[in-house]
């Protein structure tokens, strides 16, 4: 047998299954790949909220990603919540040094506003992680603590994304998931830009639409995809997801990474 292709998340666990390492993981199966981890923070998580986290020692991240990339090899890495400073640095100096695509969602707070990256982290995020990004996925949340730059509409979509090109990232998708309308989201390096647009679905249960949306960029990135091509296959992906997202707990239940077996 062929191996598939090998995608590397590098991101919290939830432990509600929703977001984080679970839901790249279950991303990357639906899409074909061969998903592995590296754990960075554990949170104690569920419908309602994130009701702590623990950080990994900077030596266990960098352990499990040397353990990873050394033998196995990736295709494309995808990063999510790094919690601190140093895990942000240390995973900066990771992923610049490994030759592979990379997403960089950067994970400020949690669906619920618990913060998942401690303030101290922004610098850090802004001068190291992503310049090494080929792809960065903030949403609007995110470009605002970023660059402070503020976004209400589809018109500022263009002004956030040389808000944060200007950090260094080769590409970035901005997410305008949280304004009204259509969910639309801007791609661009600068000189291209795709508007990508899909209908807005009425379902309150989209936990985990971010971590899902950028391991299937990373999935299709592994998979021999340009850029563009693989930011639209999985904006297909992720709007399927959150159409059938499904009530879990008391609160707002997780997208359905399965939809495309059902
Ligand atoms: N209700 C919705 N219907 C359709 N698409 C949506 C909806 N909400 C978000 N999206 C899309 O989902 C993707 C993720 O965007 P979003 O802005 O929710 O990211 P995020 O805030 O980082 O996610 P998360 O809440 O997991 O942190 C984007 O492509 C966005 O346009
Ligand atoms: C470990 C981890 N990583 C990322 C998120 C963001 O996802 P969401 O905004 O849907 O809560 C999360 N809640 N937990």
């Amino acid at each position: 047998m062929t191996a598939p292709p090998r995608v590397l998340t590098v991101a919290g666990s939830d432990s509600g299954g929703g977001a984080g390492i679970q839901a790249d993981l279950k991303t990357m199966l639906a899409l074909g790949t061969h998903g592995m981890s590296v754990v960075t923070a554990v949170t104690a998580q569920n419908s309602v909220g994130v009701q702590g986290f623990w950080e990994l020692p900077v030596e266990a991240v960098r352990a499990q990603y040397r353990s990873v990339v050394d033998d196995i090899g990736v295709q494309a890495v995808k990063t999510g919540m790094l919690a601190s400073a140093a895990l942000v640095e240390t995973v900066a100096e990771l992923i610049a040094g490994t030759d592979a695509p990379s997403v960089v969602d950067p994970v400020g707070v949690s669906k619920h506003g618990d913060s998942l990256l401690a303030a101290s982290a922004l610098d850090s995020v802004r001068s190291k992680l992503l310049p090494a990004a080929t792809v960065a996925t903030p949403n609007l949340d995110e470009v605002a603590q970023l660059t402070g730059v503020e976004v209400t509409s589809e018109d500022g979509l263009r002004r956030a994304a040389d808000a944060v090109l200007a950090y260094g990232p080769q590409w970035v998708l901005i997410k305008g998931g949280h304004l009204r309308g259509d969910a639309v989201d801007l791609l661009t390096d600068g000189s291209e830009e795709h508007v990508l647009r899909a209908p807005r679905h009425d379902n309150r249960h989209t936990h985990g639409t971010g971590c899902t949306l950028a391991s299937a960029i990373a999935s299709q990135l592994a998979k021999g995809q340009s850029v563009p091509e693989a930011v639209m296959a999985a904006k297909e992906y992720v709007t399927g997801a959150i159409a059938e997202g499904f009530a879990l707990g008391g609160g707002i239940g997780p997208v359905d990474h399965g939809w495309r077996f059902r």
